[in-house]
């Protein structure tokens, strides 16, 4: 087991420095795998929110934004380079912090850190790219008038996170925000906000102008919910819940900023007869088991072509009781624990009705065995489901699967798109031109082919539905930060002509 290290003991990050909270509060820091307390975090509160947007406000336009809105892009990817830099430099400590904080297994935490520092990566050459995207002509009918459009960062970004990938999410928003020349605050998730507390510590190292990114700690309902309302944030982005994506909505409303929402889901992979079955149960528990299935496109419906579904499941099952669940840091470890009691709670309730609505667990289901202490729950696959359940209908997020058989393809799609969701699909077959057809047929912004969850910062990233809108990642993920802006010209040296010149009597 690797080393427990030293939990920093961080405040807000607002200006560039650190703050204590207005009202000198504090929250837990809760280790899910062992139950310990581990540390605590700040808690913001409407008072902090008010410092730290005032801080990101000054940030964009100092000095008339020269050094950072209107700096060229070049100037701003030199920060996130050395940001992904400091991310490599720190990438076992981050990984660690992330794991206790979260439960996820540290070889995932690892990958995460990868990820991140990749991300600041590509950022940073979509920002020198920017500037020779600028003043792009547009082509006009008439010779009279010129226009050609400029892009410019949107202003100052409230940014509000979940806790399933806790660095990574924030991430692929500070990343673009920062590269389109926003300037940002940062609130992620309270049950898990150490690494990107780090991030503010990390921001100092690299000497970012001061109040370009702050980050505040603490609930959503003291410090979320004033930073969607405030006047002078100019758009939200927000990754979570769909009822918090509704509050979230419904606050930007009332100032009509714009939003960008990544929520919920309740992802299908389908798969056919023809496929290496002990290749597609391995994509599907990729698809459910990783990170505890705490993933928003996890494909949590299993849909099986009804003559394989036998061998399938049992195949499923036996890999399945081949993960090793244990402490995350245990070397192999490929299933944590989920990341709260109460997350924990509402999974196992989400079994127990499962159950009591007539489907079968057919494997896991519980607490294991070994595994007394801590937040822990077997992966779990449930079979006999039909589509009005709950356990078919609503995001569980947690290590459940539920399974569900088919005859053709056209039931297939149905079944996949009998959903209020629309994030993420997935179909197994040998059969090219099926899978084409599926993935056109799907009512989601993300379709994998023959396998399930690799995500690429190139491409983009979002969903449909009540998954939410707009993009993250790739070059959609810095639109998101960008405002189109017109400038039009008039360039003949003729009068316009429309009103009568007055007589020059
Ligand atoms: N799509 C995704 O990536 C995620 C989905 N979820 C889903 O949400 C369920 C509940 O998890 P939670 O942590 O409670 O998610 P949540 O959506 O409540 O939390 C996400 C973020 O929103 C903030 N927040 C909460 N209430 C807010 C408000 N009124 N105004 C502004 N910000 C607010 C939280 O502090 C956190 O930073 C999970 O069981 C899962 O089903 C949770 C996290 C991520
Ligand atoms: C693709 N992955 C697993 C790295 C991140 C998914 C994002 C999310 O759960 O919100």
């Amino acid at each position: 087991m690797a080393a427990q290290p030293t939990i920093p003991r961080r405040g807000l990050f607002i200006g560039g420095g650190w703050r204590e909270p207005s009202l000198g509060r504090r929250l837990p820091v809760i280790n899910p795998a062992t139950e310990a307390t581990i540390g605590d975090i700040p808690a913001a509160t409407a008072e902090d929110v008010e410092i730290a947007v005032a801080a990101a406000r000054e940030a964009f336009s100092r000095d008339g934004g020269r050094h950072w809105s209107r700096a060229p892009g070049a100037v701003r990817a030199k920060f996130l380079r050395a940001i992904a830099t400091k991310i490599k430099d720190r990438k076992s400590d981050l990984a660690l912090l992330e794991a206790l904080d979260s439960g996820k297994p540290l070889d995932e935490a690892n990958g995460d850190m990868d990820d991140v520092a990749a991300c600041f990566e590509y950022y940073a050459d979509l920002a020198e790219a920017l500037d020779g995207k600028q003043c792009s002509p547009i082509s006009l009918p008439m010779e009279n008038l010129k226009s050609h459009t400029l892009k410019e960062p949107i202003g100052v970004v409230g940014m509000i996170t979940p806790w399933n990938y806790p660095l990574l999410m924030a991430t692929w928003k500070v990343a673009p925000s920062l590269a389109a020349g926003c300037t940002a605050v940062l609130k992620p998730s309270e049950l898990a906000s150490l690494t990107c507390l780090e991030l503010g510590a990390i921001c100092t190292e690299v000497g970012l102008p001061p109040g370009v990114l702050n980050i505040i700690t603490g609930l959503g309902p003291e410090a979320g919910a004033p930073l969607s309302s405030h006047p002078d944030v100019d758009k939200v982005a927000f990754t979570g819940s769909t009822e918090t994506g509704k509050r979230i909505m419904t606050a930007a409303a009332q100032m009509v900023k714009p939003v960008s929402l990544e929520l919920g889901g309740k992802s299908a992979l389908i798969v056919f007869d023809d496929v290496d079955i002990d290749k597609a149960v391995e994509w599907a528990m990729f698809g459910i088991f990783f990170n505890a299935g705490q993933v928003c496109s996890a494909t949590s419906r299993l849909l099986l072509h009804e003559k394989i579904a036998k061998q399938f499941l049992d195949r499923l099952v036996a890999w399945t009781k081949n993960i090793k669940v244990s402490d995350p840091l245990e070397e192999g470890c490929r299933l944590g624990s989920v990341v709260s009691e109460g997350q924990y709670e509402k999974i196992k309730k989400f079994i127990s009705t499962a159950r009591s609505e007539g489907a079968t667990i057919l494997y896991g289901g519980a607490q294991p065995q070994h595994l007394r202490r801590g937040f822990f729950i077997e992966p779990t696959i449930i079979t006999d489901v039909s589509t009005s359940m709950q356990i078919w209908r609503e995001e569980v997020f947690g290590p459940v699967v539920c399974v569900k058989e088919f005859k053709t393809e056209s039931e297939a799609v149905e079944l996949a798109n009998d959903t209020h969701y629309g994030l993420g699909g997935a179909v197994i077959s040998n059969d090219e031109a099926r899978c084409e057809r599926i993935s056109k047929a799907l009512h989601s912004g993300i379709v994998w082919i023959n396998c399930s969850q690799p995500t690429l910062v190139q491409a983009p990233w979002g969903g449909n539905k009540r998954s939410g809108f707009g993009r993250e990642l790739g070059e959609w993920g810095l639109e998101n930060y960008l405002t189109v802006k017109q400038v039009t010209k008039y360039c003949s040296d003729e009068p316009w002509g429309w009103y009568q010149p007055p007589s020059k009597l």
